[in-house]
């Protein structure tokens, strides 16, 4: 290789051997290349230094004291002057440590010291293996800048001492006096404590937004909650939740009591309402709508549904009770015109008879047949007039007495009406039959009728098979219409005194009065029977409904419940029987 004295002259040739050997043009290959060239020792990067520089390129946040030593680093790579560098990570260093300068001068000791030792040869440790435990001092404590002194330090001794790693860290890993929680314990603990957090976050502070104070309180758990990571802090979190619980249940009794105090109040409200309003049937339905909702524990869901459900209807009986005053009004006037007319027809008949008698009297004070003659023609002309008078009166009369009874016609079929509107609330909107509030109503009429007429009634509970099945494959408007179906066809087959009703998504009661309970049986069947004549016809597929039920006959003193609940327990024999079959309730 030719001698190469001048840099500008071993720096052409170094860029000529690089194209050569296809060399990448990295600052490294150039170094190593040039370093050759010139017959000086390639100075290569410390193995130390270049785990030190690999552990600071992972950190993602390095902390902050961190953040200059890595720059010292990324600053050196650039010019490439190790010695340099290592005289500034070693301040870094001892700024980092924040400190007073005996720590500083001590990580100073310590860097100098591992590298002394990294290069020293002792038994037992080999270079990869001093490199697998640094890595692993690196890892566990590179973010606890005061922790990575201990560990690098108790490594370095470990090194010089001849001691193995195992030892070492397992001296390090004691239990510290914090009572901080480690291994899967830790893990445990760390998945209890977010549970609890989730839990005060999405269970407790989310409902508190009508309390701030407890809100505000609640919050401040959940910040506590995150910061506790030691089983001391738990503790002490612990003591603070209880009161803040008794608080909770103290404010949640007291809200208890004033949702009570006024579900009372409104009761008595209402109860006065339906007293003072008996007659007005188009009343009486949302009397009863209100009724219900504050008979039974609150449920949001029920509350939503009689909202609806009310709002319609009043929104219909709005339309129906305006034009009930419309026609009441047409009819009120009528009754006065014709009252008037009669009054004009007594007064005209009243003048006429007064008019005779004056006529009656000139003809007998009177011979002269002239005279006579003239006071006939005026009483003639008189007579016709008030015939006339009269006749039109009649024709009026006639007239007002029709478009009254028309009045009176339309008046009775908008009360009808209404009537019909306020019932909707106790019937299905989608399969027209009862709902669960008209159910209960039919249900209390029939329990008095069977125990008044000592009659047996029997209360079947159907549950159509595999509809989930239905809707999944045809869709839930499909499966709507199913439901219609369905409650047209047990309609069609009971009798007009059975009541049927919708009790939940694709549960049916049907109330048979004078009926013992193995004829429910034979209804019920017949009522399958009939189904597989009756497909549903979904885009003319024949799509065939079927459904397993129970039957029970009431027994004296039973309630609602009670009898119901029979009638769905053998509803659910039948359904583990194989489905499409009917049993009775023993
Ligand atoms: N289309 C429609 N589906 C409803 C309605 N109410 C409830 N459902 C559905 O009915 C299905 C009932 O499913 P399940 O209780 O599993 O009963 P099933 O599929 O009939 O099964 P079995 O009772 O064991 O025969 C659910 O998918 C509900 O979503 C409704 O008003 N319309």
């Amino acid at each position: 290789m030719a001698d190469f004295s001048n840099p500008a002259e071993i720096a052409r040739e170094t860029l000529k051997q690089m194209a050569m050997s296809r060399l990448l043009p990295t600052p490294d290959n150039y170094r190593k290349t040039y370093c050759q060239i010139a017959g000086v020792p390639v100075e290569d990067t410390h193995p130390v230094l270049q785990l030190l520089t690999e552990r600071f390129s992972k950190l993602q946040k390095p902390a902050f004291e961190l953040q200059r030593t890595k720059q010292v680093l990324d600053d050196h790579l650039q010019s490439g002057n190790w010695n340099a560098w290592i005289e500034k990570i070693l301040e870094s260093l001892a700024d980092a440590s924040d400190v007073d300068s005996g720590k500083g001068n001590a990580w100073a000791e310590l860097v100098r010291d591992l590298i002394k030792q990294w290069d020293l040869r002792q038994a037992g440790w080999t270079t990869p293996k001093k490199k697998e435990a640094l890595e692993k001092v690196l890892i566990n404590f590179g973010s606890k800048p005061d922790l990575l002194f201990t560990k690098l330090d108790a490594l370095v001794t470990a090194w010089s001492d001849n001691v193995q790693l195992d030892d070492i860290l397992q001296e390090e890993l004691e239990p510290t006096p914090s009572s901080e929680i480690k291994g899967d314990a830790g893990q445990v603990f760390q998945a209890w404590r977010d549970l609890l957090i989730y839990t005060l976050e999405y269970g407790v502070v989310a409902r508190l937004t009508t309390a701030p104070d407890l809100h505000e309180e609640a919050m401040a758990l959940v910040t506590r909650l995150r910061e506790t990571t030691e089983m001391k802090g738990l503790e002490a979190f612990s003591t603070v939740a209880k009161k803040f619980w008794l608080k909770l249940e103290l404010r949640n009794e007291s809200d208890q009591t004033l949702m009570l105090g006024l579900q009372r109040l409104l009761r008595l409200l209402v109860n006065n309402i339906s007293e003072l309003v008996a007659d007005d049937s188009w009343m009486q339905g949302q009397v009863e709508v209100i009724r219900a909702v504050i008979d039974q524990p609150l449920d949001s869901r029920f509350l939503y549904e009689m909202e609806e459900s009310l709002s319609e209807l009043i929104f219909k009986q709005g339309h129906l009770k305006q034009s009930l005053v419309e026609a009441k009004h047409t009819f009120k006037n009528m009754i006065t015109s014709f009252i008037d007319r009669l009054s004009t027809m007594a007064s005209s008949t009243g003048s006429y008879h007064d008019k005779i008698v004056s006529y009656s009297s000139e003809i007998k004070q009177t011979d002269d047949l002239t005279k006579i003659a003239s006071i006939v023609d005026r009483l003639m002309d008189d007579t016709r007039s008030m015939q006339l008078d009269m006749l039109r009166s009649r024709d009026e009369l006639v007239k007002v007495r029709e478009e009254a009874e028309k009045a009176s016609e339309k008046v009775t079929a908008l009360e009808k009406e209404i009537e019909l509107v306020s019932e909707q609330v106790r019937t299905d909107q989608l399969t027209g039959v009862l709902n669960r509030r008209g159910m209960e109503d039919a249900f209390a009429t029939e329990l008095s009728r069977a125990n008044r007429e000592h009659k047996k009634l029997s209360i079947a509970l159907l549950d159509i098979d595999n509809f989930k099945k239905l809707n999944d494959r045809l869709g839930h408007q499909a499966g709507d219409m199913a439901l219609a179906h369905l409650a047209k066809v047990v309609k069609d087959v009971l009798r007009p005194t059975d009541s049927v009703a919708r009790y939940g998504g694709e549960e049916f009661v049907i109330l048979l009065p004078s009926t013992p309970v193995e004829e429910g049986v034979l209804v019920m069947q017949r009522v399958q029977r009939e189904l597989t004549k009756r497909f549903y016809l979904h885009n003319n597929e024949r799509v065939l409904i079927t459904f397993s039920c129970g039957v029970a006959e009431y027994r004296e003193g039973e309630d609602e419940m009670d009898v119901i609940g029979r009638a769905d327990s053998a509803m659910y024999q039948a359904k583990l029987s194989g489905k499409n079959r009917v049993e009775i309730s023993e």
